[in-house]
């Protein structure tokens, strides 16, 4: 099956301001996509709406073919949710309150199995209150895995969380998309969507301004990144590289690295100095996603590589 979830066009508005503005794309079974950008830029709004919690001013939203104000009590079992706010019972152990939940689906996963999957076997009879932050955020995952859902939408799983604790999320989350689960998260983590997407969908003032792959938005439509750290008590740059000049540290983005490299080497040939601290390579996610969000001309770097 492929369109897991198909959006058209999609318009949110509120009076007269649009928090999403003409967005679409489509996600194909099995695919694990992250959403990014800043905040306000329409990221839960579009959530909810593939959720079935509001309903768009105008466009097309479908999940598992079904309209999602519409979906049914079968639609609402294949899709699993994880809020952006947690508001768990606190006083049942971790395998009760999955025990509870799972009753009300018609084909629950395994209590063992979700334990498994949330890395929670050894805290299985802990009271849910008691649980750190991020195993309480393993627990919101093992509520919205135990109906067995064909697709999960994670609102930012790991905001707040240690490294520790984001690392086992990740593991947890890698391991459902493993399993054949559709997944579409938000996060404001560039990690994160590195470590575990296949696909980057950035919004931007309310529009995808961005839908590719990490490494190709890396690759950024052809920027390379220059850095060079003078040496101690190193000769003045020309005026074409000593603006690009902060803390001692020559770093640019360009798209003609030719004539960067020419004026380094004839001046470091000119004063016997050796480059051998010279980076050039591809900008780092962050920088990458930064240049995009920041200026709108930018967009058309990154059509779609998916
Ligand atoms: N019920 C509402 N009424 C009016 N405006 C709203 C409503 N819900 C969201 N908005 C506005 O729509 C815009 C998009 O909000 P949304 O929560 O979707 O952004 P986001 O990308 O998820 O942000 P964040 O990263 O901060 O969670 C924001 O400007 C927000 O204030």
């Amino acid at each position: 099956m492929t369109g897991v979830v198909s959006v058209r066009d999609l318009t949110k508005r509120y009076g007269d301001f649009a928090a999403v503005d003409g967005v679409s794309f489509e996600i194909g079974e099995g695919q694990l996509v992250a959403v990014l950008g800043p905040n306000g830029a329409g990221k839960t709004t579009t959530l909810e709406i593939l959720e079935g919690f509001a309903g768009p001013t105008s466009g097309h939203v479908r999940v598992l073919g079904e309209d999602p104000l519409r979906g049914g009590r079968a639609w609402r079992a294949q899709v699993g949710l994880v809020l952006q706010s947690t508001s768990l019972e606190t006083e049942p152990t971790v395998v009760d309150l999955l025990r509870v939940f799972g009753r009300l689906y018609p084909n629950p996963r395994p209590v063992a199995e979700v334990l498994e999957l949330i890395d929670l076997a050894d805290d299985a009879r802990t009271r849910v209150g008691t649980l750190s932050g991020g195993q309480q955020r393993r627990v919101d995952l093992g509520l919205a895995i135990i109906g067995n859902p064909d697709v999960l939408f994670l609102d930012e799983p790991t905001t707040g969380l240690d490294p520790e604790a984001r690392r086992r999320c990740w593991a947890s989350v890698e391991r459902l998309n493993d399993a054949g689960t559709t997944i579409l998260l938000t996060t404001h983590y560039l990690d994160e969507a590195d470590h575990l997407a296949d696909r980057v969908m950035v919004l931007s003032a309310r529009r995808l301004v961005a839908d590719t792959t990490p490494a190709a938005m890396r690759a950024g439509g052809g920027l390379s990144v220059v850095r060079f750290p003078l040496p101690v008590e190193a000769p003045e740059l020309p005026p074409s590289l000593a603006i690009h000049v902060s803390d001692r540290v020559l770093s640019l983005h360009t798209d003609r690295i030719e004539p960067v490299l020419a004026d380094l080497l004839t001046w470091a040939q000119h004063h016997r100095l050796e480059l051998t601290a010279l980076e050039v390579g591809p900008p780092s996610l962050e920088e990458a996603y930064l240049s995009i969000t920041h200026s709108e001309p930018h967009d058309a770097l990154f059509a779609s590589h998916v």
